[in-house]
């Protein structure tokens, strides 16, 4: 049988996911990829694989798009590793560098800053260039936020402008699958949520970050009502950018 073509995200926020996969018998019907966020996207996207756990901004870009597990990547309030550094204060910020590993924070930053902190900001992708901001996600955050004078949280700030929880990553697929394959997939994501202490024990040492309270407390993976809503209306500021 052909197996299914997963993308993952190559980050710690993922790392309890991978556990769930490979500690069931799911494992065997895949053929898993690790990716930085924007190319989970681009691989769902071109049709390379089949399913992404792909930034919930490129979403409306992959064909046939479905989200088929009851788990995301979340968080409820402050997340801690999506953020804007800057050295000047939020209000006084006039560019902005943008992190090439993501779509959804970059549009995220956007976001909040035209209509949550109300300023006009230039954005840049090239990344030579000195800006006053810069997006930064993932495990290249931890231990950053002492080099900057400014620190935004960002699902803080959308927590702060919406009263909603985020959704920062959905696993999509770009074709329809077997029932019995998700039933076996979600369990196996459930598997790896129930067992984050043991995720803790085998990494390896990171410093920088507390990685039992972003993995138990800042990240939040159910993919719930309010998260829904948080992503739908985050789509809809992004289409009116
Ligand atoms: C919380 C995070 O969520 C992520 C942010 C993403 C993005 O900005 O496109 C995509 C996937 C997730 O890894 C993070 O990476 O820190």
């Amino acid at each position: 049988m052909e197996k299914i073509k997963i993308s993952a995200v190559s980050y710690t926020n993922t790392k309890p996911f991978i556990y769930g996969i490979q500690h069931s018998p799911v494992l065997e019907q895949i053929d898993l990829s690790l990716d930085i966020p924007s190319d989970c996207a681009k691989k769902l996207i071109e049709n390379q694989v089949d399913v992404g756990l792909i930034p919930v901004a490129a979403i409306p870009f992959v064909p046939n798009a479905e989200i088929i597990s009851s788990f995301c990547i979340g968080s409820v309030g402050a997340v801690n590793s999506v953020f804007i550094f800057s050295d000047v204060a939020v209000n006084e910020i006039k560019t902005v560098k943008l992190d090439p590993q993501s779509r959804t924070s970059n549009n995220l930053a956007k976001v909040l800053l035209k209509n949550h902190f109300k300023v006009e900001v230039a954005f840049t992708t090239d990344q030579t260039a000195n800006t006053d901001a810069i997006v930064l996600i993932g495990d290249r955050t931890f231990g950053r936020k002492e080099d900057f004078n400014f620190v935004c949280d960002m699902g803080e700030e959308w927590m702060k402008f919406t009263g909603l929880p985020f959704m920062y990553a959905a696993w999509v697929a770009n074709k329809p699958l077997h029932e019995s394959f998700l039933a076996d997939f979600d369990k196996a994501l459930a598997l790896g949520i129930q067992n984050i202490p043991t995720v803790i024990e085998q990494l390896p040492p990171i410093t920088g970050i507390d990685i039992s309270d972003y993995l138990h407390d800042k990240l939040n993976f159910e993919l719930t009502v309010e998260k829904i809503k948080a992503k739908d209306l985050f789509l809809k500021y992004i289409a009116e950018l």
